[in-house]
């Protein structure tokens, strides 16, 4: 872990993940401190939560009132692991995708690179080092699946109830898939295009509020710092949207891999590494980006974005998601000529519904 941010840290002893910034270990056993947490947390109303006293050591108590506003009581978080995304905008749940869906998918991934099949509506990425060589239908050439909801298989992700049992923390009950990835990233070809830029993916979304959109990613093979890893910046889903646009980088950036705006990349960051199975959860506005895969295996894992179906569309003309909303047009002219269909259309096209009622995306 990076020294800054462990300097950064509250002192609160029982603070999950402090130590290993891996994931909750959900048998720890918890403080005093935290039990009071807990206690104080289960007389509180479940929209509103509000505590009175919030611990900052195992023995002290600040007089400030704080609002819980990232997550909902289900009763599957701890009073930890709450406050934990409160502070941080992620949660990482060890071991909770098994093998053997991870495997069904992997299958159906090479499936579709091999092309024996033909997925209505996917896009299939391959890397910008290779993107003018000869094309070979073989996983190596592609580095990412997009949109893969009208893949039964791969959909089976998107609705597995370990996963959207966590999620309705982060959205309450009614909930919308709206995008679906799995990425392969690739081996670095030299010139660090396998990096993903830092960035903030309600950058990508025309809809809102932040809080209610949340990122489920699973590692589907050990993931670190050599193959290319998330990395976060912890307490980031606090701010606002932030400007993006393509990084300057020497070896080309892959297309539409906006980065914020000025990234400082002194500011405190955290590597995710991660098991076959473990997946993190992560705020729409937590910036986060991954590094560059230093080995010569395709680093996978499969994702979700997942929104409360109350949510509400917006027109982002005039803000700073014009750009990618200019990016995502021409390339769907290019593609599909899309006429009179809206970003909106597109989206409400795409989005499925995975738990709950469609009240309005
Ligand atoms: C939260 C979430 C949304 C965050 C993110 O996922 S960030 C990344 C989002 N990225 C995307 O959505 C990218 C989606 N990708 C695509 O739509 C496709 O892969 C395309 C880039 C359009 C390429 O489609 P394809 O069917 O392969 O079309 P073509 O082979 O005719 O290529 C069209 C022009 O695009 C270029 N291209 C293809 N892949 C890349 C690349 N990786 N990086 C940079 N440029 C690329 C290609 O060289 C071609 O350019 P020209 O020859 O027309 O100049
Ligand atoms: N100018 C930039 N704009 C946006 N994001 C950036 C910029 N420079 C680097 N990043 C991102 O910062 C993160 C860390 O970059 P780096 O290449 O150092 O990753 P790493 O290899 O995981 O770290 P390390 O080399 O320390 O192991 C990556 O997500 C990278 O894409
Ligand atoms: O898997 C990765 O490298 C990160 C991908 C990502 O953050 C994204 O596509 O939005
Ligand atoms: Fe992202
Ligand atoms: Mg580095």
């Amino acid at each position: 872990m990076d020294v800054a941010y462990k300097r950064r840290l509250p002192t609160f002893s029982s603070y999950p993940c402090v130590r290993d910034h891996t994931g909750i270990q959900p048998d720890r056993k918890m403080s005093r401190a935290a039990e009071r947490l807990r206690l104080m947390i289960n007389h509180l109303d479940r929209s509103s939560a509000t505590i009175s006293a919030v611990p900052t050591s195992t023995q002290t108590f600040t007089s400030h009132p704080q609002t819980l506003r990232f997550t909902h009581d289900t009763g599957l978080l701890t009073p930890e692991q709450r406050l934990f995304y409160e502070e941080n905008g992620f949660i990482l749940i060890k071991n909770l995708v098994s093998e053997e869906d991870i495997d069904k998918f992997r299958k159906a991934f090479e499936r579709i690179c091999r092309q024996e099949v033909k997925i209505p509506g996917l896009v299939v990425m391959r890397d910008v080092a290779i993107v003018k060589s000869e094309f070979v239908p073989d996983e190596k050439a592609v580095s990412k699946l997009q949109d893969f909801q009208e893949d039964p298989e791969l959909f089976q992700y998107c609705n597995l109830p370990q996963i959207l049992n966590y999620v309705e923390c982060f959205t309450g009950p009614n909930i919308m898939a709206m995008h679906t990835m799995l990425i392969n990233k690739p081996p670095d070809a030299g010139k660090k295009t396998s990096r993903h830029p830092m960035h903030q993916d309600l950058h990508y979304f025309p809809f809102r509020p932040a809080d209610s959109i949340v990122c489920a990613w699973t590692a589907m093979e050990k993931v670190d710092r050599q193959n290319g890893c998330l990395v976060v910046l912890p307490g980031t889903h606090t701010g606002t949207l932030q400007e993006h646009d393509y990084p300057e980088w020497e070896g080309g950036v892959n297309k539409m891999y906006h980065g914020v705006r000025g990234y400082d990349p002194k500011h405190p960051r955290v590597h995710l590494e991660m098991e076959k199975g473990d997946t993190v959860f992560f705020h729409s506005l937590l910036i986060h980006g991954s590094g560059m895969n230093r080995t010569q295996g395709f680093r996978k894992a499969i994702s979700c974005h997942y929104a409360s179906a109350d949510c509400y569309y917006f027109d982002v003309k005039g803000t700073s998601q014009e750009n990618i909303e200019n990016e995502v047009k021409d390339i769907a002219n290019r593609k599909y000529g899309l006429g009179e269909m809206t970003l909106k259309d597109i989206w409400a096209l795409r989005g499925r519904l995975v738990q709950g009622e469609r009240t309005s995306l």
